[in-house]
């Protein structure tokens, strides 16, 4: 998968944010993650975790349709242990000094009075803190403002366990924070006005009309920072340009196009339009077609998938080095690359490296059906396995051309199967990345990419603010025609 470079501040913020994951299958890092009043040992970033689905283990007992499906496996339908209650069974934090010091004896009723204004009170700042986080939550993108909207993510979080949002040690994870990463923090967003104070020692931040405080520029730093940032972008050349269009290629009448063992003719939204194949793009100029097929499989036999490739599969999230040896970016999706019997490439993008898994039997099952739908008569003989865990994962825009799938110099197919909550693929034409088309990829979609696709069209799955979006699953089917050097099927040596 080509992917273009990152910035590397974002790229920076994922490996700080996700470093624990990486290497680890999901069903042994899917653990809860409450905010410890006691951060400071702990690296910051692992309390800003949105706490994880945990993942049962599979077994044939526990893994009905009925009680595992994406439907279920939705946050809002998991039970979570609730935190212990507070000593006094209330929220103790950000209760101001004049509350709780100095008290002297009183008589009952007034301390009764006492009480029911303190919860009025504390009640309000709770209500004041969900709509303030809610709204800060959809105001920040993961990709723009990663810290905010974690940060707000994991109160959003919180909230729907029905545990406290502890406001003590989010203090002080902001306070452990890298100062780089505070400056961007603080830089951006107008935190609430408890911690202002506390991270405001000159007392500078109370003014909001002078814009957020900022550790290094002062009150008002954010905003002029901002100012400043856009007028240096205002030169930056745009990451994709427009570009005069590509020399025509083949038509379709000169060199039909055929692939999946040779009979199977595409485009095949034209090919199968009776068995309700669409087509999303027909762009004969540039040899690339896109087919959609919508929900090709019945409910059960999609349940019965989703739970075995969500435990079956060694699903990984690879760390990228940089030059320094340090990780500087992790995926922001947890993957898998399985390969035929005999084949033992690896797959390698964005500097990253794929180590080659075998497709097992049930494996080999769920192709055999996917190729039934697409009629293709020969089995694909690998597979990218994709899997985004809540609406903010992604796979950036990318064409899939590496050497492996030859996929620049001949006509290719790859097929994907998508399970799970629906997302949005985008494709573009890479000398017009304005002429962008969507297709809305549902639970039990198929979707081809056929033709000279990877050649002349970018694709990917942005990013939502929607944390509340289920987990999803998404099988890419290729062919791979130039095995590694290392692999046994290297020059067509079978084995
Ligand atoms: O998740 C998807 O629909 C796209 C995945 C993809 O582009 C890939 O695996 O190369
Ligand atoms: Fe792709």
């Amino acid at each position: 998968m080509h992917q273009p470079q990152q910035p590397m501040m974002q790229n920076q913020f994922h490996e700080q944010c996700h470093h624990y994951h990486s290497g680890q299958p999901l069903s042994q890092h899917h653990q809860l993650h409450y905010l410890s009043p006691q951060v400071p040992d702990v690296d910051p970033f692992i309390s800003h975790q949105h706490p994880l689905l945990p993942l049962p283990q599979y077994s044939p007992q526990n893994c009905s349709p009925q009680n595992y499906s994406p439907q279920n496996y939705s946050p809002q339908n998991l039970s979570f242990p609730s935190r212990p209650p507070h000593q006094n069974g209330q929220q103790s934090h950000f209760v101001p000094e004049w509350q709780t010091s100095g008290r002297v004896q009183q008589p009952m009723q007034q301390q009764n009075q006492q009480q029911q204004q303190q919860q009025q009170q504390q009640q309000q700042q709770q209500r004041q803190q969900q709509q303030y986080y809610q709204q800060q939550f959809h105001a920040h993108s993961y990709l723009n403002h990663p810290l905010e909207h974690l940060a707000c993510q994991d109160y959003l979080a919180q909230q729907r366990q029905h545990c406290t949002f502890d406001h003590n040690s989010h203090q002080q994870l902001l306070h452990n924070l890298h100062w780089q990463q505070r400056l961007q923090h603080f830089g951006n967003l107008p935190l609430p006005a408890e911690l202002l104070q506390e991270s405001d020692p000159g007392g500078t931040s109370s003014s909001s009309s002078q814009g957020p405080w900022d550790p290094v520029l002062g009150p008002g730093g954010g905003r002029r920072k901002r100012a400043k940032k856009r007028k240096k972008n205002r030169n930056r050349p745009r990451r994709f340009r427009k570009l005069d269009p590509p020399p025509a290629e083949d038509t379709l009448e000169a060199a039909p196009l055929h692939f999946g063992g040779g009979r199977c003719l595409g485009p095949l939204a034209a090919q199968l339009s009776s068995a309700n194949w669409q087509s999303v793009i027909h762009d004969e100029h540039r040899r690339s077609f896109v087919s959609h097929r919508k929900h090709a499989f019945n409910e059960q036999t999609l349940k019965r998938w989703w739970c075995i490739l969500c435990n079956q599969i060694d699903w990984k999230r690879p760390v990228k080095e940089g030059v320094d040896g340090k990780p500087d970016f992790v995926l922001p999706r947890s993957a898998a690359w399985l390969t035929a019997r005999g084949c033992k490439c690896q797959y390698q993008y964005f500097g990253m490296s794929f180590p080659q898994t075998t497709m097992a039997d049930w494996f080999l099952d769920i192709t055999d059906q996917v190729c039934l739908a697409g009629g293709m008569e020969e089995r694909p003989n690998s597979c990218n396995a994709n899997f985004y865990e809540t609406g903010t994962e992604s796979v950036s825009w990318h064409c899939d051309d590496e050497p492996l799938f030859d996929a620049v110099s001949r006509d290719t197919l790859i097929v994907s199967l998508s399970l799970g909550a629906t997302r949005s693929f985008d494709l573009h034409p890479k000398d017009d990345p304005f002429q962008q088309t969507t297709v809305d990829l549902e639970d039990g979609d198929l979707c081809t990419m056929e033709g000279l696709c990877q050649k002349h069209y970018r694709h990917r799955v942005a990013p939502e603010i929607d944390i509340e979006k289920g987990p999803r699953i998404n099988l890419t089917w290729r062919w791979v025609v130039n095995h590694d050097p290392g692999c046994p099927q290297h020059d067509g040596q079978l084995q």
